[in-house]
């Protein structure tokens, strides 16, 4: 048998960011959005040049759920009056909200949510694959169409069942792609990597049953990613799909699967064997190994990533400044499709490519620690504070001249001495800013942070960080993993002169600021040598430090943001209860030594809290604010429901939104939380750090913000 190769999907956002700045200019009415997204397009057919076959339709001005969205007609009614509704979707307009935004799996990828109504009227737009099909078919090239499959589309989505209505839609597209010379398709289920109930497996059933009886149609490669395809598996090998593609770096089960079902025969398998995840160089003899034993398995191999190089950087070529045995340990988007091809080459009898670089495995334990004395007796020797606190979550905007400041530094023409003074000058417009406005705790506002989990890596041992590595977080919003390669040590503070110099600018409090050792993880690329428990316990170690730092400086609030707790949870339930184990256990090893006086505040966002809420509470955190704003405030009852009964700050005011909520409806909210919390807990803060805003909205939203606490208290004094 001769072995294929390709690949699930492809960054979109060019070398240099390319894609972002194009569509931050159409949103401000400037440049050819069109014409960067075809040259960026071309390129990309061009670099996957090589590969048996090449997908298309794996572009995206936004999000490749918001493009399902358009495909299938399923735009909500609100959006449907406007000529070109994609964009607005994705960010609102005045009166319009947006779409949610939320996480795609476990990747720090994020999509906007389909809002589905029964009966929603669906119609086929089949404009962007046909197109992006042939433009490729112009340079020569015969591609695949990737799809986001109906299940997953309509799993992903809230509000109604409109799955036999997708299938129509689907079908109809199958049918006019293949008219128009398509002959295969990939349609992507990643939803089969969770669990699913008997219904939804019953539902995979018919949506691949009637798309495989469809008289003409393309071949269907019906790929699942993120970790093992259970019994979905047995349902696909009993359909008519050409294809199935597996993930075997995240889901190794994917193996035993397959021979329990007595492989797959008369179909293809589309094995991931490159990691498409994380950017370590593949392990080629391993891979080689894998396919071997896939070569008894099936009767047609194709060799491909275990999912869409989406969620790499581009090209490690673009890296000066990496450490030569960290860089020769690497692999990105580039260079993983060239691993592939080698695998296949060899596969088909020629050289065995050289095995990756392998880490020197030498983990060093860290040991657990103690608790903390019991909430009610600590608390009595923590700050004493209005009830309803007011804050905020840590970052005020990052303006221009932030950004601007810290190019020039990298570029050598800014003194590291003049950006200091230029941060500082930031520091102090921001503690006078939140005296002006009357807050509580105040916070230094993170101008120095680049981000919140590469400004620690840049400062920790065991961590590279990259110049050009973005990877796209959503929307023209990139973010540069940094690459957790070693052991992590902290070989002098990281945020205490910057804490301590805000402090001496205000008698009132200053929060200390840091990123908890779960965000420190599933942000960056991480080692794969040893647990994810191990590797986040020394983490937590060096923050342990910097909390020791922090108080000896003479911070007595410290806030150890936790936004993507929810993240990192396993797909599958009989690993969640495990996983939460030690991601607890590693916040409370970062918090544990602070002393009783020191009140320690937690933060999360992006989450759906309903699986983790015992976690939450076993954080042990004093106060812990949380994203309520679109939730309303069940959340609160919630954590009651789960013996939390420490400090809480609900989010009252969404920051992903310019829009300005009015002291008015901030009043009405704290005044449903002070139905359900004890007021001396209840705090005041926004959902998210402030970082994306402009301070017009800013400022005047925070005013609201403490006007309104201040009528609820007087409400209850
Ligand atoms: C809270 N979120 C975060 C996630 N992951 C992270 N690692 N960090 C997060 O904060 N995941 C969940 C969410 C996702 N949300 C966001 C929100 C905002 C961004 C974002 O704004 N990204 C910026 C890049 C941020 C950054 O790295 N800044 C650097 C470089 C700035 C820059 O582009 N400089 C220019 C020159 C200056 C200029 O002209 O402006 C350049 O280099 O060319 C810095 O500040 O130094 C983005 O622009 O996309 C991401 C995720
Ligand atoms: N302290 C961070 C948390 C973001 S999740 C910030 O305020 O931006
Ligand atoms: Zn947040």
């Amino acid at each position: 048998m001769r072995v294929t190769t390709t690949v699930a999907g492809y960054p979109r956002i060019g070398p240099n960011r390319e894609l972002k700045r194009a569509v931050e200019d159409h949103w401000a009415g400037r440049g050819d959005l069109e014409k960067t997204a075809a040259a960026l397009r071309r390129d990309t057919f061009r670099e996957m040049n090589g590969l048996d076959v090449i997908p298309s339709n794996t572009f995206s001005r936004y999000d490749h759920v918001l493009d399902t969205i358009v495909m299938t007609g399923a735009v909500p009614g609100r959006f449907r009056h406007l000529q070109d509704p994609y964009f607005t979707m994705a960010r609102g307009a005045d009166g319009i909200a947006p779409l949610e935004m939320t996480k795609w799996f476990d990747t720090n990828y994020h999509y906007l949510v389909p809002e589905f109504t029964p009966g929603m009227r669906l119609t086929l737009d089949w404009r962007k694959p046909l197109a992006e099909y042939r433009e490729a078919r112009e340079l020569g090239l015969e591609t695949r169409p990737v799809l986001l499959g109906p299940l997953s589309f309509q799993l992903l989505g809230k509000g109604g069942w409109v799955l036999d209505g997708l299938i129509e839609v689907y079908a109809e597209l199958l049918e006019r792609l293949a008219a128009a010379g398509v002959t295969e398709v990939q349609l992507d289920e990643p939803v089969l990597a969770a669990d699913r109930t008997e219904p939804e497996l019953a539902a995979l059933h018919r949506v691949y049953e009637r798309l495989g009886d469809l008289n003409s149609r393309p071949r269907l490669l019906v790929s699942t990613y993120f970790g093992e395809i259970g019994p979905a598996l047995g349902i696909l090998a009993g359909t008519r799909v050409e294809a199935i593609g597996l993930d075997f770096v995240a889901g190794p089960g994917n193996l035993d699967a397959l021979a329990a079902v007595g492989g797959l025969r008369e179909k293809a398998l589309v094995a991931g064997v490159v990691d498409g995840r994380n950017v370590w160089r593949t392990d080629m003899a391993k891979a080689m190994s894998t396919c071997a034993v896939l070569l008894g398995l099936c009767d047609r191999l194709v060799v491909s990533t275990s999912c869409s190089l989406l969620h790499v950087p581009l090209d490690l070529d673009l890296e000066t400044g990496l450490a030569p045995e960290v860089r020769s340990r690497l692999a990105f988007a580039r260079q993983k499709v060239a691993e592939v091809i080698a695998i296949g080459h060899a596969l088909n009898g020629g050289p065995v490519p050289a095995g990756a670089a392998i880490a020197p495995a030498h983990p060093r334990e860290v040991s657990p620690a103690s608790a903390r004395t019991p909430f009610e007796q600590r608390a009595k020797a923590q700050l004493d504070l209005p009830p309803l606190a007011t804050t905020t979550i840590g970052s005020f905007p990052q303006t221009a001249e932030i950004r601007q400041a810290r190019a020039a530094l990298r570029a050598g023409t800014l003194s590291p001495e003049e950006y200091e003074a230029r941060m500082r000058a930031e520091i102090d417009r921001v503690i006078a800013l939140q005296e002006d406005i009357g807050l509580d705790v105040l916070v230094h506002g993170e101008p120095e942070r680049n981000d919140m989990v590469q400004y620690f890596a840049e400062l920790l041992d065991g961590y590279a960080a990259t110049e050009h590595g973005w990877v796209q977080s959503y929307g023209s919003r990139c973010v540069r993993p940094p690459i957790l390669y070693g052991d992590i040590t902290r070989p002098q503070p990281m945020t205490v002169p910057w804490a301590a110099y805000a402090q001496s600018r205000t008698r009132k409090p200053v929060k200390g600021m840091l990123t908890g050792p779960v965000t420190m993880l599933a942000w960056s690329f991480v080692r794969d040598d040893q647990p994810l428990a191990a590797t986040a316990r020394q983490v937590a170690r060096a923050l342990r430090e910097e909390i020791a730092d922090l108080e000896a400086a003479g911070i007595r609030v410290i806030q150890v943001d936790e936004p993507a707790l929810r993240e990192l949870l396993p797909l599958r339930d009989d690993a969640k209860a495990e996983y939460l184990t030690w991601a607890v256990d590693a916040f409370r090893l970062a918090t544990g030594g602070a002393a009783d006086g020191t009140q320690i505040h937690t933060h999360m966002c992006y989450s759906e809290f309903g699986e983790i809420i015992d976690a939450i509470a076993d954080l042990d955190a004093d106060v812990t604010s949380v994203e309520a704003a679109r939730s309303r405030m069940e959340l609160l009852d919630e954590l009651r429901a789960a013996g939390y009964h420490r400090g809480i700050g609900p989010g009252v005011w969404d920051i992903h939104s310019p829009r300005v909520p009015s002291a008015e409806e901030l009043t009405t909210a704290l005044r449903r939380a002070v139905s359900s919390v004890d007021p001396a807990l209840l705090w005041v803060n926004p959902d998210c750090g402030l970082k994306t805003r402009a301070y017009p909205e800013t400022e005047a939203s925070l005013r609201n913000m403490v006007t309104a606490a201040q009528r609820v208290r007087a409400e209850i004094a």
